[in-house]
Order: C-alpha cells, then sequence, then structure tokens
C-alpha cells in the first residue's frame, strides 16, 4: 500500500519540485496539498500542467480531512510548528523541511510525537552534499576545539540563521570541545559582532548570518587551530532538485520510530 502524503507548500519552489518526483514513485501518493494561494484548485492544473486529483487547500486543519499517513511541511517559518503539532495530533508522522525551528521547538514536537506514537524528522537541509558537510564537521570538532559558522543566504530570506546553520551550531554544541576564545562577557566594542550564540559558555557555537543578493544558500564551519585552519562549505544552487531525493527518503523512512529526529544524516546509516 502507498504512504498517502499531505505536502504543505505544495505550489513554492521545493513544492514544485517534489510533486512530480512524488507522482513518479510506485509507494508514495500525493493525497492533498496545502498552499494559500491556490486553494480550491487541483493540484496539477495549479502548478501549469493537467489535472492530478489532488485537492488543494489552504489549510493544514482542511487538509487533514484527507486520510493519510505522513505530512510533509516546505511552507514558512512561521507556520511550521502548527502545521506540524496539527498533523501529530491527527495521527500522522511529519517531515519538515522549513526553517525557523529550534530545539526547544522541538523538544516540544517531541512530547507531542510521543503522546500520539509518531515519528518526525526534521532537516535543515535534505540535499546530500549539504548532509555531509554536517557528517565531515562534526567529526572535525572531535579533533579541533575552536569552530565558528558562516551562514550565506539571499537577501530575501526571512529567517536567520538558515535552518542548514542552525541545525549544525545546535548539534556541535552538544559535542563540541571548549572554546579557546574570549568569553563574550570580555568582548570590548561590539560584542553582537561574534555571532549569534547556541549551546552554553564555552560550548556554544557562534553563527554569523550574511543575507545578501547573489547568494541562495552556503554554509561554512571554520575550525582554527594554531596556526592552521580547516574550512568545509557548502553552497546551494538555483534549483530545489537537491532537496528531493532526502525528502523522500525521510518520507520513507519516518513510520519507522517514534519522537523528533533531526537531520538526514541520522538517516544514512
Ligand atoms: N530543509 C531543506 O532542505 C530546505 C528547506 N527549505 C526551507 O523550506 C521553506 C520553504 O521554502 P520555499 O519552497 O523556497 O518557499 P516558497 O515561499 O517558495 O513556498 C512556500 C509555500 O508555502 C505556502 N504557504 C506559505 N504560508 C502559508 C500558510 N500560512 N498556509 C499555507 N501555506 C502557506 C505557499 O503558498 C507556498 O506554497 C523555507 O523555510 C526554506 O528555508 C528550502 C529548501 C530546502
Ligand atoms: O530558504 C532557502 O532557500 C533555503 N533554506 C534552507 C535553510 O534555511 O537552511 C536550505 C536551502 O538550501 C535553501
Amino acid at each position: 500500500m502507498s504512504i498517502r502524503i499531505i505536502l504543505a507548500g505544495a505550489t513554492g519552489w521545493v513544492g514544485r519540485a517534489l510533486t512530480p518526483a512524488i507522482a513518479k514513485t510506485d509507494d508514495l501518493q500525493l493525497v492533498a496539498g496545502i498552499a494559500r494561494s491556490h486553494a480550491g484548485r487541483d493540484l496539477g492544473t495549479a502548478l501549469g500542467g493537467e489535472p492530478s486529483g489532488v485537492p488543494v487547500f489552504t489549510s493544514v486543519e482542511e487538509a487533514l480531512a484527507t486520510p493519510a499517513d505522513v505530512l510533509i511541511d516546505y511552507t514558512k517559518p512561521g507556520v511550521v510548528k502548527a502545521n506540524a503539532l496539527a498533523a501529530l495530533k491527527a495521527g500522522l508522522h511529519v517531515v519538515i523541511g522549513t526553517s525557523g525551528l529550534g530545539a526547544a521547538d522541538y523538544a516540544e514536537l517531541d512530547t507531542v510525537a510521543h503522546e500520539h506514537g509518531r515519528g518526525l524528522l526534521a532537516a535543515g537541509n535534505f540535499s546530500i552534499t549539504a548532509t555531509l558537510l554536517k557528517r565531515f564537521t562534526m567529526v572535525a570538532a572531535r579533533y579541533v576545539s575552536d569552530v565558528e559558522i558562516i551562514d550565506y543566504a539571499s537577501a530575501s530570506k526571512p529567517d536567520a540563521p538558515s535552518g542548514t546553520a542552525r541545525e549544525l551550531a545546535e548539534a556541535l554544541a552538544e559535542v563540541r570541545q571548549p572554546a579557546t576564545s574570549r568569553p563574550i562577557d570580555e568582548v570590548v566594542g561590539v560584542p553582537a559582532t561574534r555571532g549569534g550564540a547556541f549551546g552554553e559558555g564555552a560550548h556554544e557555537v557562534r553563527v554569523h548570518a550574511l543575507r545578501l543578493p547573489s547568494f541562495v544558500l552556503g554554509v561554512e564551519s571554520i575550525f582554527g587551530a594554531p596556526d592552521e585552519r580547516l574550512t568545509i562549505r557548502h553552497d546551494a544552487g538555483s534549483s530545489a532538485a537537491p532537496y528531493v531525493a532526502g525528502t523522500l527518503l525521510a518520507t520513507r523512512k519516518v513510520q519507522g520510530w517514534v519522537g523528533v529526529r533531526r537531520g538526514l544524516d541520522t538517516l544514512l546509516d
């Protein structure tokens, strides 16, 4: 039997790439889309193609009247948490691509997921090469104490840091060795220029977010050691294609556990 999917953000940049990819599979079935701009229409025609028989709803509450197994969310930072909570309470598993949520939000979602016996996979970045950046960064952090993150994105990106940088910083803060840089309360000048902090004390990880025309999304982990430096960097291109395979992998796997997992890397081995 196919895995029945509700896709929130179905007409967006990523949603438009996911819709045809799901249609090409034998084991996944799109049963409803959510998009404010095309509500009430058929998703196929809303995307400029043939009718698909998939209705577009304006809210998750309306879409959840359709029997389904998994909600995939690629909407907006201010919308995603309510969507995920509604889906978990309705008995669906959830895959989150939308950025904007952090450790406290995922702790709350984890509680609700456990209450309802459902799985949730959230990845700041579903591309395989961005996932490898996280993997390599976590390995480097075992050997080098000092690390900071640079987050590059377009001028119009609404959230900072990116989901990619935030997941990386929160994961690194759990494992990193103490920094040798001056504590923030000893910084003279404008301490905010030292970036936003994730984690506590010497284990915090500082993220510096740039928002400039010409960037899509890039993330850089910079490790410094006496008289040497390691930079690990990922740059996204202009299409949403890199996120499709990882999102579909998560959709196939998410029924296999209860609670929240963060990162596509948690599914890689
Ligand atoms: N985890 C990952 O690998 C990736 C994450 N993202 C993140 O995914 C999110 C979506 O990105 P894009 O597709 O570029 O956005 P987009 O702006 O192109 O599309 C957003 C979609 O959400 C819908 N939407 C917005 N507000 C809504 C509401 N209140 N109710 C119902 N539907 C609503 C819009 O109608 C549209 O279909 C962003 O947070 C982005 O950072 C983007 C690419 C990859
Ligand atoms: O907003 C985007 O465009 C993207 N956002 C994701 C994030 O916040 O990390 C990642 C993706 O590469 C593009």
